[in-house]
């Protein structure tokens, strides 16, 4: 049957598509390809790169860290690898304080037009700051070198970062534990299996840069306290655990609610003497906390090491072997599952086979 040929309602034209506004639907739909917060920012920058005149485009992250030899916590602007070949813990670390540009966006909430001269050993003459939001205002910076403002990529840019940060405000939705703002169960077996992955992948010669250490930190007598506050006290503990976690371990340790008062945290690149330090840390912490009502909690923590060839599960079954041993031996403490079989406490855990024979 021939087509009829469409009759234009009077009043209503189509608006035509042209190139641009396909590259930009192109760009939208790759940019949201792989739902993880780098993983967008990356793509970002990639299609940044593709649709605005800019000599560079690059990101920041604002980091809370320690210096060596103070025990104050600063904020540093540290630059987010956009290739594989940059290593982002050898990055130097920039004082926040001392960069008044990014200072005013921080504050402005707004993009900062900074004009830069030759002195600065800059190549183009503008730099374009825009603030990148997270759950807890301003977390980072997009940054734009071009030759001259554009108004029309610059609004490009807004645009972009502004659709990225509701879909992941509803990624962290996804992601989340309601209760504690935790990362929740679904994204911890995502994330575990990724970083397996990337331990399958590196090769022999960085194997001993990349590692990873997964601690399960169960709150002791959890029962009890809930049969003698009740069940609204209970939470309020959860929710205070988890405030300890937040404010002892590091801003890229991951950390986790993955059942009522089991918790996980995933420390990267640590040893196991580093590991058993940080840990024990946190029980102490744990257990000097008041916590409103019920005063004094503790917590076990059963710790392993994550392999190349692991899966989610395996990992959580040998560090939850530990846990049982604490659990088994007066809890309040921390153990280590290779420790306990080097040991000869725990016997090794046979992987088990999906293959069922009869
Ligand atoms: N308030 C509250 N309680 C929860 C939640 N999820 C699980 N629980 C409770 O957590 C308790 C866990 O109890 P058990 O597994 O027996 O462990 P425990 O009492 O902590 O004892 P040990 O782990 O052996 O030290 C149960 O009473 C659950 O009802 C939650 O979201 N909120």
């Amino acid at each position: 049957m021939r087509r009829q040929a469409r009759s234009a309602c009077p009043g209503h034209r189509k608006p035509m598509v042209n190139v641009d506004t396909r590259k930009l639907l192109r760009s939208l739909a790759k940019l949201i390809e792989k739902p993880e917060i780098k993983a967008l920012q990356v793509s970002l920058v990639q299609t940044l790169e593709q649709l605005v005149e800019a000599e560079s485009i690059s990101l920041f992250e604002i980091r809370t860290l320690k210096q060596v030899g103070s025990d104050q916590a600063e904020d540093f602007l540290v630059p987010v690898g956009i290739d594989d070949s940059f290593e982002e813990d050898d990055a130097p670390l920039i004082l926040l304080r001392e960069e008044p540009q990014f200072m005013e966006c921080c504050r402005s909430q707004n993009l900062v037009i900074a004009p830069r001269s030759a002195a600065d050993g800059a190549g183009a003459p503008l730099r374009f700051i825009h603030p990148i939001f997270g759950m807890k205002g301003v977390t980072g910076f997009l940054v734009i070198d071009a030759a001259e403002h554009i108004e029309r990529d610059q609004e490009m840019a807004a645009i972009f970062l502004g659709f990225i940060r509701n879909y992941i405000l509803l990624l962290n939705d996804n992601q989340r534990d309601h209760l504690t703002g935790l990362l929740n169960r679904k994204c911890f077996d995502d994330k575990v299996m990724k970083m397996i992955l990337t331990l399958g992948s590196i090769n022999k010669r960085d194997a001993d840069k990349v590692c990873y250490c997964l601690a399960v930190l169960d709150i002791d007598h959890f029962k009890r306290v809930n049969d003698t506050y009740g069940h609204l006290m209970g939470d309020e503990v959860l929710l205070h655990f988890s405030q300890c976690m937040n404010e002892t371990f590091r801003e890229y340790d991951l950390l986790f609610r993955v059942g009522g008062e089991e918790f996980v945290v995933v420390l990267r690149n640590v040893d196991a003497e580093r590991a058993q330090t940080v840990m024990e840390r946190f029980r102490k912490v744990v257990e000097t906390h008041y916590f409103p009502q019920v005063g004094q909690v503790t917590a076990s923590i059963g710790v392993t090491f994550i392999g190349p060839h692991d899966l989610p599960g395996m990992v959580m079954d040998r560090a939850d072997q530990a846990l049982y041993f604490v659990k088994e031996h007066g809890r309040n403490q921390v153990a280590f599952y290779e420790q306990l079989v080097a040991q000869g406490k725990l016997l090794p855990k046979q992987v088990e086979s999906d293959i069922e024979l009869f």
